[in-house]
Parts: structure tokens; C-alpha cells; sequence
């Protein structure tokens, strides 16, 4: 569980003092920014107020409550910011810090990579055409002599649980620790393994996956990441990791593009 907490500020501020308010929590930012224990604020407006205030919120998000009380506050930055938003320490309503639950998650405003692919039948047809590749290469196909025919489909199954598909390889295959085992001993070389991250990419163009920038550096992002842990883990140093949910892959700093 993390240590991060959210400390919320509620003001309500006369009509007439609103814009002087936000121009100095314009200049109270750059301490905030520049502090250590800051992990990120906003400012928020109320929609609603039909009184003659305006209503805010500022939520901080801190390293720790501890980081905040302790580091910013005997901070020099802490003068900076109070300086600016002294003048409005009367107005506050609340001021507490809260701690994070469980219950988190986001919305459905933004498709999986999953869903953008084009769901499980993309997977297969991914995979398919990467193994057929994989049999015919000289560097690889030494590597999987022993193939199963399931192996494709299952690696589809993970690859779509990555994305944000269904959990189908870790109800059925054993998670991520089964899947981390399976290259205990394979002592893949860095070759190899810029061989399979080629071919995937071929794969991906010859299955139709989607060619645009956002999704395919998502998907190459991902397939970096995975192939340079299956070398560590076929490697003789490896050690079993502890064992952890599948991990999820979501889109990098460029949202899907929709023109
Ligand atoms: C993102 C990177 C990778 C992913 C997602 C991945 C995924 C998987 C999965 C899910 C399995 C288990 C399949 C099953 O349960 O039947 C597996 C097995 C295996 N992987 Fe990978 N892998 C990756 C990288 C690599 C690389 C870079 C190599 C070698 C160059 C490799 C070689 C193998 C081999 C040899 C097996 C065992 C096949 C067998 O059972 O005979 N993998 N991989």
C-alpha cells in the first residue's frame, strides 16, 4: 500500500477577491512544483455556487503526510507558498489529509490497448503469424525445437491480459509466475532477443495489428520491456520473482489519436 496521501483544502472566497485568489495560487505553484514531497496538485473551481463565493478545492497529493509535515512545511518552500496565500487562510474550510483505499480505478472514456487491437481474435492472428516466423528463423527456431501447438495461443492469451484484455491466462495458465518460469534455463543471448522483438513487429504488420504511433509505441514499449526480463530470467543469475499479478500495459504519453 502506498504512503502517498492527498491533503484537501476547501475555500470559499468572496466573488469580488476570486481573481486576486487565483492569481496567487498561480505564483503559489512554483514552490508546490519544485517541492520533493509534491507528487502533483490542482486547483479546482466549483461549477455549483449560487452564493456569492466562489468555491475551491486544492487537492495536493503528498509523498507521505510525514514528507509533507515534517519536509515541506520546515521547507523555505513552504514560506514561498504561504507568502502568496496567506491573505486567504481565513477562508478555509477544511483542511485534512486523506489516505487512499482500494477502491480506485479509471473510467472507460479511453479503450484498452486490448480493445484498440482489436480483442482476442487480433492476438491470435499476432501470434500465429509470429511463431511461423519464429520456426523458420535460424537464430530462434533452435529455441523452440519442442513447441507445443497450444504455446501460440497462449502466448495471445498473455499478451491480451497484458493489454487490458481478460484475465484468461491467469485463470487458466497460472499467472505470471507460471509464465516467468517457462524461460528458466532458455539462456536467451541479446541476440535472440532483438530477433524476437523484430519479428513480433513484423508479425504485428503482416496480422493487421494498428499502425499508428500511439498504439504501435505502446505495443514496442511492452515487447522491449518483457523480452529484456525473459533474458534476465533464462539467465543463470535469475531468481524466481516473488509472485505478482500479471502487469498491465497501458497507453504511453500519447492517448489513442481520434482525429
Ligand atoms: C514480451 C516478451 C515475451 C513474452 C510476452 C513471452 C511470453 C511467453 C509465454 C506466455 C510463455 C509460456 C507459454 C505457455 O504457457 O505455454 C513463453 C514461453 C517461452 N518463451 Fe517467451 N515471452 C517473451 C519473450 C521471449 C523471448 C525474447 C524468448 C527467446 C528469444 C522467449 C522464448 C520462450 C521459450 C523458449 C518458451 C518456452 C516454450 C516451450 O514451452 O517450449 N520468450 N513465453
Amino acid at each position: 500500500m502506498t504512503t502517498q496521501t492527498v491533503e484537501y483544502i476547501r475555500y470559499r472566497i468572496p466573488e469580488d477577491r476570486s481573481a486576486e485568489f487565483l492569481a496567487a495560487y498561480t505564483r503559489a505553484a512554483a514552490p508546490l512544483a519544485a517541492a520533493p514531497q509534491c507528487v502533483d496538485y490542482e486547483l479546482a473551481r466549483c461549477e455549483e455556487s449560487a452564493d456569492n463565493f466562489a468555491h475551491y478545492v486544492l487537492r495536493i497529493t503528498w509523498t507521505s503526510t510525514e514528507d509533507h509535515v515534517e519536509g515541506f512545511r520546515k521547507s523555505e518552500l513552504f514560506a514561498d507558498f504561504l507568502a502568496e496565500i496567506r491573505p486567504y487562510v481565513e477562508n478555509i474550510e477544511e483542511m485534512r489529509h486523506y489516505k487512499p483505499t482500494t477502491v480506485r480505478g479509471t473510467g472507460a472514456s479511453v479503450p484498452t490497448l486490448y480493445e484498440w487491437a482489436g480483442g482476442a481474435e487480433a492476438f491470435s492472428r499476432l501470434t500465429s503469424a509470429f511463431y511461423d516466423r519464429v520456426l523458420k528463423d535460424d537464430l530462434l527456431a533452435p529455441l523452440f525445437a519442442d513447441l507445443a501447438p497450444e504455446h501460440a495461443e497462449h502466448v495471445a492469451l498473455w499478451l491480451g491480459e497484458v493489454f487490458g484484455g481478460p484475465h484468461t491466462y491467469s485463470l487458466t495458465q497460472g499467472g505470471h509466475g507460471h509464465m516467468v518460469a517457462k524461460h528458466f534455463g532458455k539462456r536467451i543471448t541479446e541476440p535472440q532477443r532483438r530477433r524476437w522483438v523484430n519479428l513480433i513487429q513484423d508479425a504485428a504488420d503482416e496480422a493487421g495489428l494498428p499502425g499508428d504511433a500511439e498504439f504501435r509505441s505502446a505495443f514496442l514499449a511492452y515487447v522491449e520491456w518483457g523480452t529484456r526480463l525473459a533474458v534476465y530470467f533464462s539467465g543463470p543469475n535469475a531468481k524466481p520473482p516473488a509472485e505478482q499479478p500479471v502487469p498491465k500495459w497501458n497507453w504511453g504519453a500519447m492517448p489513442p489519436y481520434r482525429g
